[in-house]
């Protein structure tokens, strides 16, 4: 069964520029974390964490992620702990960045696509930009992007509209023609308090959530999906 809900999906000649989400729409980095999060806590002497409890944590910064697992395997004292976890986490993720992640298939095929109508296209990830640029690079995705900002580039993250009000900016768009692309609701809330219309993967984390409850414009099973999206109906 497909999950595109084709009735409300907005056509491409609708937008300037595309504004996409990293982790859990262009790549499955769920492994990279694990193994960032293993290193981390082995350190630590702490007791290791599921992946499938790591999925459900991803997707609202580095910080968010790091405090929840130190709750999660019942850490003592996790404030204290935060600043030594978070070197340690840093450490292991620039060691393993992008060798236990995927590029999700269709992903070359929606980028392609948007690129052949012309859109303007960013990055735009709650990932720290020191993570997000190398990730990037090592899947050969950075070519795509004329802008690429992470989690500590601006004041506020995503689910604010901040981020994606900034990467408008910096993309010469207006956000009603600036289509975001991601895989929770912390993107489609960005996205509506912004303006932009949004559309959601529906393979990506959602924060452990079914991603079809969330307020969006359209749901795609791949991005390249985008590709065969017909004629102006904006
Ligand atoms: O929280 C993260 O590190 C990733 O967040 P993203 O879904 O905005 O890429």
């Amino acid at each position: 069964m497909t999950s595109s809900s084709a009735s409300h999906l907005p056509s491409l000649s609708c937008f300037d520029a595309a504004i996409i989400d990293l982790d859990g729409t262009l790549v499955d980095t769920l492994g990279d974390f694990v193994a960032a999060l293993g290193g981390m806590l082995a350190d630590l002497q702490l007791p290791q964490v599921q992946a499938q409890a790591v999925s459900a944590m991803v997707g609202k910064g580095s910080e968010h992620l790091i405090r929840s697992v130190l709750a999660h395997v019942g850490a003592s004292d996790e404030a204290a702990l935060y600043e030594r976890a978070w070197q340690r986490y840093q450490h292991h993720y620039l060691r393993v960045n992008g060798q236990h992640s995927q590029v999700y298939g269709g992903v070359i095929e929606g980028l392609d696509a948007l690129r052949a109508r012309g859109l303007r296209l960013a990055c735009l990830t709650n990932k720290p930009r020191d993570f997000a640029r190398p990730l990037l690079a090592a899947k050969k995705l950075d070519s795509y992007f004329e802008q690429v900002f992470g989690g500590d580039d601006f004041a506020r993250k995503k689910p604010d509209p901040l981020p994606l009000l900034k990467t408008c900016e910096a993309l010469g768009s207006a956000s009603e023609r600036t289509l975001m692309i991601g895989d929770s609701s912390n993107d489609a809330r960005a996205a509506r308090a912004a303006g932009c219309p949004v559309v959601l993967v529906s393979y990506g984390y959602n924060h452990g959530e079914p991603v079809h409850g969330v307020d969006a414009d359209g749901f795609i099973d791949a991005l390249s999906e985008l590709a065969g999206r017909g004629e102006p109906r904006c």
